[in-house]
């Protein structure tokens, strides 16, 4: 089976619709708010990145749900039994599920071996598991301390309500920890410490919280969930912004381009719906209308020099990408969390752009393209170290540089299965190598 395409640009004018899948990070919310509602929460446009198929096939089972959910039908059980006693769940490389389903499984009734990728063995996970265990849960470490996998034993006495959590490292601890709060019989007030690294994607789990009856407050840095029940809801799922962020790119770096993309409207529950901003900067027009938005790309000089992706770390590569083809030496703060993802993203960014003689130098906190030695091949291969983003932020790159090799293309699974049938759909040659 070949691991590799080598992709080449459209002969004419990228003109198309492109239908993206619904978010993963919505979508994994949604699951587990359905889950712990029992079904009464309802979810709608489910996403079929592997990430979302992945979870909404663990919590099918009705072991991990409490109900019988017979409505994700694209649903691929990864449970194993371990001898009756132990159930054995594996999440691959999917962060979102390992996180939420570390707190969701604390209040099921069983004993559970959570684990992942060999890459989700290195991904940390101690704060989760230090907030988890202060409010009482049972969960040991089957492996090295701090990372998965975790041996959870389900259902626990409440300790305390209040915790304390480093906002920092990675928002999905937050949200994990805000997913299971009204089902805690005192509830929870989570006070978060520091700075809070990718805030819009805590804010999207409080929204769907809220979509599906669940109050809170959030004064100050504290973050209050008293325990209450869940409501009848449908909660319909966007399309993915982080997704829509390959096609802004394939039109920032062609002379001309026109897209519609269905589905996404100006105001979304995805903190990476910044994008039709930042993206305004390298020429590209987005008119929301007829129920998604259009884009356009109409040359300009690009004026800004300095991006902060704190809040937006799922651009980055994209981003940085794209100013490193334009020849745009821009400076870039708020990427501290890349290097916990699914792969070091900076060490991966920095060993591609090199291909092209692009440097990306750090200091410190910020991050500064050296593009003095810059080159454009006239074929480029890719490497994409097990990250879906990394094949996806670099293929645009087909539309200055003939042939662009993207190895072990199919990590592109993890949120956007179609992406290749899409390039296709645009005029690109895909070719299997
Ligand atoms: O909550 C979520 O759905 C996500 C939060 C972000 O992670 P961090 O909070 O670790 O930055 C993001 O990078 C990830 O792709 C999805
Ligand atoms: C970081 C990502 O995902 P996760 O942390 O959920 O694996 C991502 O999709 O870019």
């Amino acid at each position: 089976m070949a691991h590799n395409v080598i992709i080449s640009k459209p002969d004419k004018t990228v003109n198309t619709t492109i239908q993206l899948t619904g978010s993963k990070s919505e979508c994994n919310r949604a699951l587990v708010i359905q889950a712990l509602s029992k079904g009464v929460v309802k979810v709608q446009n489910i996403s079929d990145a592997a990430d979302t198929v992945t979870l909404a096939g663990i919590l099918s089972e009705p072991k991990f749900s409490g109900f019988q959910n017979t409505e994700n039908e694209k649903a691929l059980p990864s449970v194993e039994g371990l001898g009756g006693a132990l159930s054995e769940i594996n999440v691959g490389p999917a962060g979102t599920a390992m996180r939420f389903l570390t707190a969701y499984l604390t209040l099921q009734p069983g004993e559970f071996l959570l684990t992942g990728s060999e890459r989700m063995k290195q991904r940390p996970i101690g704060i989760l598991v230090d907030a988890l265990r202060k409010l009482g849960a049972k969960i040991i470490y089957a492996g090295v301390d701090g990372y998965p996998p975790l041996q959870i034993s389900g259902g626990f006495e409440q300790q305390t309500n209040r915790i304390s959590i480093k906002g920092d490292i990675s928002s999905q601890y937050i949200t994990a920890l805000l997913l299971i709060a009204s089902q805690l019989q005192q509830g929870l007030q989570l006070e978060i410490e520091g700075e809070l690294t990718s805030r819009p994607y805590v804010e999207m789990t409080l929204s769907m919280l809220q979509q599906a009856g669940i109050q809170h407050t959030w004064e100050d840095n504290v973050i209050a969930i008293e325990n209450q029940p869940f409501t009848d809801a449908s909660i319909w799922v966007e399309p993915d912004w982080s997704a829509a962020s390959y096609w802004y790119s394939i039109a920032a770096l062609s002379d001309e381009a026109e897209l519609f993309l269905p589905g996404l409207a100006s105001y979304s529950l995805q903190g990476d719906s910044v994008l039709t901003e930042i993206m305004a900067n390298f020429g590209i027009t987005s008119q929301f209308k007829d129920g998604g938005v259009y884009l356009k790309k109409k040359p300009k000089p690009t004026v800004r020099k300095i991006f902060d992706l704190k809040s937006c770390p799922d651009l980055a590569q994209t981003i940085i990408v794209v100013c490193a083809a334009l020849g745009h030496e821009a400076t870039f703060t708020g990427l501290e969390t890349l290097k916990i993802k699914e792969t070091d993203r900076i060490a991966a960014l920095q060993n591609e752009l090199g291909k092209m003689g692009v440097k990306l130098i750090e200091k410190g906190q910020v991050y500064k393209l050296d593009l003095s030695e810059k080159f454009i091949p006239q074929k480029i291969a890719v490497k994409t170290y097990e990250d879906h983003r990394m094949a996806m932020a670099f293929a645009p790159l087909a539309c200055i540089i003939p042939q662009v090799e993207i190895e072990d293309y199919r990590v592109v699974e993890k949120s956007y299965p179609a992406f290749y049938n899409d390039l296709e759909k645009a005029g690109f040659a895909i070719q299997e190598v």
